[in-house]
């Protein structure tokens, strides 16, 4: 059965680099499927690769981590790559960590790093 969930992408600012360079290097496979990301990490990513099929959600602070919480609630998500910067503060701290606890509360793979989206992205 084909699964019609989207894969979300989200990355903070000192790592939006990191995430397009890694939606480039697996842009066949990221084609294959829907994809959701917040604002800004949407429009880095869709700089490289044009062609995917990304929905661009409202940016990070103004309320697009929790957009994606709540796709995630509604089980609309297959899958979270969230490239997180732990050494900044963030003003939307608490919208993170929401949205981390949902894809926890839900099963939902999330991959927090690189190293890790790379084990994931494999899988699908
Ligand atoms: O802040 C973010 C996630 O917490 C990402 O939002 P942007 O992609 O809009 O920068």
């Amino acid at each position: 059965m084909a699964d019609d969930r989207a894969i979300a992408l989200i990355a903070h600012d000192q790592k939006k680099a990191e995430m397009a360079d890694f939606a480039a290097r697996h842009v066949e496979i990221l084609q294959r499927h829907k994809l959701v990301a917040t604002g800004t990490t949407g429009g880095r990513i869709l700089e490289v690769c044009p062609d995917l099929n990304l929905t661009r959600l409202k940016s990070g602070p103004l309320g697009g981590d929790q957009q994606i919480g709540a796709l995630i609630a509604t089980g609309e998500i297959s899958m979270l790559i969230f490239f997180t910067d732990p050494l900044t503060p963030l003003p939307h701290d608490v919208d993170v960590k929401a949205l981390t606890r949902l894809a926890t509360v839900y099963d939902v793979p999330m991959a927090l790093n690189r190293a890790t989206a790379e084990l994931l992205i494999d899988k699908i």
